[in-house]
């Protein structure tokens, strides 16, 4: 089992001295080499999921257990990727993919083969000396999920990666993502508003209730295609997974 949440809630104080329950009574597993992708309406929690998973934020009841271990803080099992690419504009591209790797003390020559190995799972062979303004979106993702992998995470968390794409670029960089991943045989867990989205990259899909979140479904993707979105999103069944979804949301209730 790579992540394991057992009976986890966390409260916040806001910064009026209320206490706000983000998520509530949280349980599931991710599996090794699992992608589950996490579900639900805006502000139910699914961002503090990936927070406490990453060690930024600890539960305040519950444990948050990753490779059997729990999670007491910031780790090098955990690589967390953001909707906002955070590339460093003055490196070159295989600069900004070993910046983890120097962070964490790893000789020179060792940076630069595991970086330029990365870039090549990400196809961005060729751009390892450009910077990153000379990118577009996209590739800057992609170099960005090379940054997270370099590190050989257990674990990669994916916040929102795709969300500030047009739907074209948007569907050729899931299909990427989608083979890197398979590829690397990583665990994932991607947290995302677009229902689509965990259709066509998951394994599993976790759905959470409106704020406090709690789990209100979990759903196995039983399609082939994992590592190509591309082939699933011809899939007449897809448009039953997410009417599934529809449902547990809620979103025709809300609607009328
Ligand atoms: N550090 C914090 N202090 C206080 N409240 C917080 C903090 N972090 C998150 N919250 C609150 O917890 C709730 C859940 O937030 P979170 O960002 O996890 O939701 P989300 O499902 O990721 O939202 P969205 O889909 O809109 O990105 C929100 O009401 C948010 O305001």
């Amino acid at each position: 089992m790579a992540l394991e949440f057992r009976s986890v809630t966390k409260t916040f104080t806001t910064n009026s001295g209320d206490l706000l329950t983000a998520v509530k009574d949280v349980n599931f597993v991710v599996n090794e080499g699992e992608f589950v992708s996490v579900v639900g309406p805006s502000g139910c929690g699914k961002s503090t999921i990936l927070s406490m998973t990453a060690g930024l934020y600890q539960p305040t009841q519950g444990e948050v257990l990753v490779s059997k271990e729990r999670v007491t803080g910031p780790n090098s099992h955990v690589g967390f990727m953001l909707q906002k690419d955070l590339l460093l504009p003055w490196r070159s591209i295989v600069a900004n993919i070993e910046f983890g790797l120097e962070a964490r003390g790893v000789a020179k020559a060792e940076r630069r083969e595991r970086a330029l190995r990365e870039l090549r799972h990400c196809h961005l062979n060729g751009f390892e000396n450009q910077f990153p303004y000379q990118l577009s979106g996209g590739m800057r993702q992609r170099a960005a999920l090379a940054r997270t992998l370099a590190i050989d995470p257990e674990i990669i968390l994916l916040d929102e990666p795709f969300s500030a794409l047009d739907a074209q670029t948007k569907l050729l960089l899931q299909n990427s993502f989608a083979k890197t991943i398979s590829e690397t045989g990583k665990t994932t867990l991607l947290i995302t508003h677009d229902l689509a989205e965990s259709v066509l990259m998951s394994d599993r899909i976790i759905v959470l209730s409106e704020r406090p979140g709690t789990i209100v479904a979990e759903i196995k993707v039983d399609l082939p295609h994992r590592d190509q979105p591309i082939k699933r999103r011809m899939m007449p069944e897809v448009s039953e997974y997410a009417a599934q979804l529809f449902k547990h949301l809620k979103l025709e209730e809300k609607a009328a």
